[in-house]
């Protein structure tokens, strides 16, 4: 029998779903959160069981993508046995996003749960400059957490740098120095104003993609590439490595009229846009009586309706959505 589609009201089709398994983290990167944080208790955040009954019902209704983030998604218990759980469902692409500080213990474990992919956050490879970012974060974990995940026999791993201009802008080609030398993807991303985070956090000013480009192409000839991973990155290839480097540029580049994803928070909220508030609990679903996947799917078939047309985050970092990232499910 074909598989039931969804579409939102401006034609798009959504298969990509990510899931936010916990706002917690070990981490607290200066973008991301604020550095004292209160994070939800027990009871407002949705058990393995509804995680994956969610997860199963957005397979049953066309999604071929899932991907795991957070918050860390490596610091939530019971990660394995989720993996474990959504990789029988037979998805094309299962992924997870993190900070990498679990991996020296968890790589080879999360490959034979069955992820699929990995996208690993190094934002600096100067150890100050690390710690001063991620607040807690120590970088050799992390890079000992890359060389696990390839050990593991990972492919497609991809690295996430948040180019903040005074901040680490200046480590662009030591970072795709880096990645060339561990053959694996970078992709380069731009600061997003989400939650209330100070000036003084966040960078000093908007470095835009196609200025983090010229500055790689200072080193290397880019050609741009014509595959997609269904994410929201452009990317580029080098005639001399086989890795590609990617852009994700939220304000330079606006690539919502080709989304193809939602996200689903911790708390149980269908979350239509990263850059809006739009949203349908299907906590409420899946904790009411009787709770059934046919609700539950008619719920989220529903939902697509509020899904917005694009972001309307500005260049100057004005914060109009006061839910940090971490909240979110990057
Ligand atoms: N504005 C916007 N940013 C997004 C969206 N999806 C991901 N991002 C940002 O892109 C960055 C990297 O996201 P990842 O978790 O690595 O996921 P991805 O780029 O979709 O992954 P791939 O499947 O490898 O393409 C994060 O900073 C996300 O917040 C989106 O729908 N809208
Ligand atoms: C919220 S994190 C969750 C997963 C994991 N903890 C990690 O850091 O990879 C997902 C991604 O969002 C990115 N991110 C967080 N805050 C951001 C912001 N304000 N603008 C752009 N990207 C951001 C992070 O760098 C990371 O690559
Ligand atoms: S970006 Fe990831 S690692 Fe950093 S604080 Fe947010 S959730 Fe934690
Ligand atoms: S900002 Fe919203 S509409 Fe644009 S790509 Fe991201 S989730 Fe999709």
């Amino acid at each position: 029998m074909p598989q039931a589609k969804l579409t939102d009201r401006f034609g798009r089709t959504v298969n990509y779903v990510r899931l936010s398994v916990t706002d917690r983290c070990d981490f607290r990167c200066v973008y991301c959160m604020a550095e004292d944080m209160t994070f939800l208790p027990r009871q407002q955040v949705l058990t393995l069981e509804e995680i994956a009954r969610v997860a199963r019902n957005f397979v049953g209704l066309g999604t071929e993508k899932i991907r795991l983030t957070g918050g860390e998604p490596l610091v939530r218990k019971d990660i394995l046995e989720l993996v474990q759980e959504i990789g029988s469902y037979g998805l094309r692409d299962f992924a997870m996003t993190t900070n990498g500080s679990q991996l020296p213990v968890m790589a080879e474990k999360l490959r034979h749960a069955g992820l699929h992919r990995l996208n690993i956050s190094l934002d600096s490879l100067d150890r100050d400059k690390f710690r001063n970012i991620t607040r807690t974060g120590n970088l050799d974990q992390v890079l000992d957490g890359i060389d696990a995940a390839r050990d593991a026999g990972f492919r497609g791993i991809k690295l996430n740098t948040v180019v903040m201009k005074g901040r680490n802008d200046e480590e662009i080609p030591e970072l795709v120095e880096f990645a060339r030398k561990k053959q694996v993807d970078i992709t380069f991303i731009e600061e997003m104003p989400l939650g209330e985070i100070s000036e003084h956090d966040r960078g000093l000013a908007l470095c835009t993609s196609d200025e983090v480009r010229e500055l790689i192409s200072e080193h290397h000839e880019l050609i741009e590439a014509t595959e997609n991973s269904g994410g929201p990155a452009r990317y580029y290839r080098m005639p001399d490595s086989s890795i590609r480097v990617g852009f994700i540029s939220p304000h330079s580049h606006n690539f919502c009229s080709t989304c193809n994803r939602v996200r689903v928070t911790v708390e149980g909220r269908l979350l239509l846009c990263l850059g809006n508030e739009h949203s349908v609990d299907l906590m409420r679903v899946l904790r009411g009586h009787p709770v059934t996947d046919d609700k539950l799917r008619q719920t989220i078939i529903d939902a697509m309706d509020l899904k917005p047309e694009r972001h309307h985050f500005s260049a100057n970092g004005d914060v109009e959505i006061l839910r940090f990232m971490n909240m979110t499910g990057g």
